[in-house]
């Protein structure tokens, strides 16, 4: 009897089982791009540190309008007026000035006449009071940044702003790609007619650095059973994950389930509901986890952005939810029930509507790369033009 199919959620579920961060490090602002904290981040101090004006004007007391003023200072960025204004004062100030003590409102200079020592306003002030008072953005010992997120140029601005020099992040996952066939060659050189390109493993790799993996070892396998158990037990030795490409199926020559296994490694499941990348599998060496994609292109990068990016994304500490959540679009034609398994339908975002791929062969790489995310559709269930149908950005 054949093995049933997995649900998707299922093949998840087991995936993730048991799976966590790795460890910490502390990097530097300019190191940390992409990273994801391990430690909320408290801000060392309040940001603005004191009332700062807005605007280049004057500053005043709202009680002393419409004046005049007499002129008694000047506040420049970084270099505050020390002392109060008394009624009838002004201090000449500049964007990002100290605000000084009992002026409550900035003037900007466009409406504002300066003669011997004097300010007079030419026309009425807005309400506006162009001061930021301190804290606006954040107070001393607020939790500016929680432990799990992805540290972007803003966040890493917010850090900054919040006089960390350092934060605690995770350790990136080490993960091998194992590539397979004694038909693949590199890109680039002069393959023969019956050759194919390592294309996937390209793919793969770059996935995998984009979701926050280090890539710490290729390989390119034969189709020998020794040489692919051999190679299994060195890399569970010295990786967090092993992303295997291809062999997958029941061919003769699909060796690396079998290989593995002989390596000491427990396979959990082999098999899931999804068209392109039916042969998933996944099996456990120890603490090394595998995940098994099959070999055309589409199902490689299709099941590595259905399973692979939230195991990532739980190795990480962002969580696998962020590469789970799906958008809703309108279907921009109708679909007609695939009729087998629950189908993952390349598409591309055009005027707010979902373009499906018409061609769902999993060996074709070109509507992959035009596509933006993938669409899900139950095996059994048609979908009408303008169903808000669940897309996957990719
Ligand atoms: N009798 C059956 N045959 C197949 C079944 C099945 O259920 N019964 N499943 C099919 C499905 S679905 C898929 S998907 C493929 C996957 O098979 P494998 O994982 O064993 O992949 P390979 O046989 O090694 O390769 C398939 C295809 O992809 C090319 N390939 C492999 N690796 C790469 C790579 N890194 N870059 C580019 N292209 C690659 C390879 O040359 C083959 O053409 O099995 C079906 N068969
Ligand atoms: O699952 Mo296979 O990926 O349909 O060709």
């Amino acid at each position: 009897m054949v093995n049933p199919l997995l649900s998707l959620d299922e093949a998840r579920r087991r995936l993730l089982a048991g799976a966590g961060t790795l460890g910490t490090e502390r990097l530097p602002l300019d190191d940390a791009l992409g990273r994801v904290l391990a430690e909320e981040v408290a801000a060392y101090r309040a940001q603005p540190p004191s009332a700062l004006s807005a605007m280049d004007g004057y500053a005043i007391r709202k009680a002393d309008l419409p004046g005049p003023f007499k002129l008694v200072g000047e506040a420049p960025a970084g270099a505050p007026y020390e002392g109060a204004l008394s009624q009838g004062e002004t201090v000449r100030i500049f964007t990002g000035g100290v605000v000084p003590a009992s002026a409550d409102k900035v003037v900007v200079q466009e409406i504002v006449r300066e003669e011997d020592g004097q300010a007079t306003l030419t026309e009425e002030p807005s309400e506006a009071s162009f001061i930021r008072p301190a804290g606006l953005d954040f107070g001393q010992g607020d939790a500016v940044l929680k432990p799990g997120t992805l540290l972007t140029p803003a966040a890493l601005a917010l850090a900054a702003a919040a006089n960390h020099a350092e934060l605690c992040v995770t350790t990136k996952p080490r993960i091998a790609i194992v590539s397979s066939g004694d038909e693949l060659v590199p890109p680039g050189g002069e393959p023969q007619p019956a050759e194919i390109i390592d294309a996937a493993s390209y793919g793969i790799a770059a996935f995998i650095r984009q979701w926050g993996g280090e890539v710490t070892r290729r390989l390119h396998l034969r189709d020998d059973l020794a040489a692919v158990t051999e190679a299994a037990r060195r890399l569970a030795d010295e990786a967090d994950l092993i992303v295997t490409i291809g062999g997958a199926s029941v061919g003769a020559k699909d060796l690396l389930r079998a290989a593995f296994q002989e390596a000491g490694a427990e396979e959990r499941f082999a098999g899931i509901d999804v068209r392109p990348g039916k042969p998933f599998w996944h099996a456990r060496a120890g603490r090394t986890l595998i995940a098994g994609l099959p070999g055309n292109p589409a199902s490689a990068m299709v099941t590595a952005r259905l399973l692979v990016a939230p195991l990532i994304g739980t190795l990480t500490g962002r969580g696998s939810h962020v590469f789970t959540e799906s958008m809703r679009a309108p279907l921009a034609a109708a679909l007609p029930p695939p009729g087998m398994r629950t189908t993952w339908h390349r598409a591309a975002m055009a005027e707010g509507e979902l373009h499906i791929d018409p061609h769902g062969d999993s060996a074709l790489l070109t509507p992959l790369a035009a596509a933006s995310c993938l669409v899900c559709q139950p095996g059994d269930t048609p979908l009408a033009e303008g169903t808000l149908a669940e897309a996957l950005p990719l």
